[in-house]
């Protein structure tokens, strides 16, 4: 039976039913300069990666026992799919599976930046009464989600999950795509009702220029999609939260619309310089930070793991 690598980590979930089935699975980081000699030394036929291997031409030239490269999340931005699909290797994510978690983490750094917590979390250990006396008073000018207006860049399908929490949350949606046009979001309730929501693209600057907070959900882009013209557009005293990709969003602008107080607070899950964000990013005040886990929740990494080895399974036997 042939054998499986795993270089990024697979859940157990994933490992059991692979292994169920006979599959040896190698569930090891192996470093990049190692991994080709790796793959043909242990016969490997299906790579199965996160966002931190790189598979380029060259890893897939020195690799020829290689028929499978399977992506456990969605970008596949790490992967020479064109080149990989040309030399009959099946390339395949987990587009659904991490949707939610992304979803979510986009409001903990929403609720973050409208209180300060990030903020907070890094002065409070200082001590002292009249340090607590002074943060209480630096803190106490927060705002509240509800009644504000969200404006979401990328309506796909962590897009439109992020607007589902948002109606929830009692805000107003608006969104941009090149594709998606027009789209329901429907609300359930526990006790079986539902309401739907039918919303319809804008431009992007009209996006930017009326909303109070925007969130970026695009794949990766050959350029800036959010650059210094664009944050200029945005609301005085707004937020922005990139979970997207790095390079989506000009850093270097962002810390000048930041620093100037145009912006109020960004919340950052990805980086143009991963896994070295820059100090400046890392050190300011009105950023909160978390090192790229949007999709990394127990949930959604079972639900991955699960849909990765069906998938090897259904390939492979
Ligand atoms: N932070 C994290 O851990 C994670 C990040 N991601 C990132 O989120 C991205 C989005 O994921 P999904 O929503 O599942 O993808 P999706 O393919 O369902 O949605 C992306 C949407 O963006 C739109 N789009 C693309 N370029 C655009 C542009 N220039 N202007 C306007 N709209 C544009 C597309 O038409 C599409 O509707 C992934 O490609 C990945 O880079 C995904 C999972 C986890
Ligand atoms: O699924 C994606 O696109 C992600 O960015 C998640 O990346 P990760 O699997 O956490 O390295």
């Amino acid at each position: 039976m042939a054998n499986i690598l795993a270089n990024d980590g697979l859940a157990q979930s994933g490992i059991d039913l692979l292994e169920k089935e006979g599959f040896e699975v190698k569930n090891t980081r192996v470093a990049e300069e190692q991994l080709a000699n790796y793959i043909n030394k242990n016969k490997i036929e299906a790579l199965l990666v996160r966002s931190a291997t790189k598979v380029d031409k060259k890893l897939i030239d020195d690799c020829p026992s290689l028929k499978l490269i399977g992506r456990g999340g969605v970008g596949l931005d790490n992967i020479d799919v064109k080149y990989a699909k040309s030399k009959d290797i099946h390339v395949f994510n987990t587009p659904e599976a991490s949707s939610e978690s992304v979803a979510e983490l986009v409001f903990a750094h929403l609720l973050n930046g409208v209180r300060f917590l990030h903020d907070s979390n890094r002065n409070m250990p200082l001590e002292g009464d009249s340090q607590f006396k002074q943060l209480k008073k630096s803190y106490s000018a927060g705002v509240e989600l509800r009644g504000k207006v969200l404006g979401i860049v990328g309506f796909g399908r962590i897009g439109q999950a992020t607007a589902k929490i948002a109606l929830a949350l009692g805000m107003e949606v608006l969104f941009t795509d090149h594709h998606t046009k027009e789209a329901t979001i429907t609300l359930s309730y526990f006790d079986g009702q539902s309401v739907d929501f039918v919303l319809k693209s804008k431009d992007l600057k009209e996006v930017l220029a009326n909303s109070d907070f925007v969130s970026l959900h695009v794949p990766s882009q050959e350029k800036y999609l959010i650059g210094k013209k664009e944050l200029a557009l945005m609301k005085p005293g707004s937020g922005i939260v990139n979970t997207s990709r790095g390079g989506v969003l000009d850093e270097v602008a962002l810390v000048e619309a930041l620093d100037s107080d145009h912006l109020a607070f960004a919340g950052l899950d990805v980086f143009e310089s991963e896994p070295n964000p820059e100090i400046k990013i890392l050190m300011n005040p009105k950023i909160s930070l978390s090192p790229h886990v949007g999709g990394s929740t127990i949930e959604a990494q079972q639900r991955i793991g699960i849909e990765l080895a069906q998938k090897v399974i259904k390939l492979l036997k």
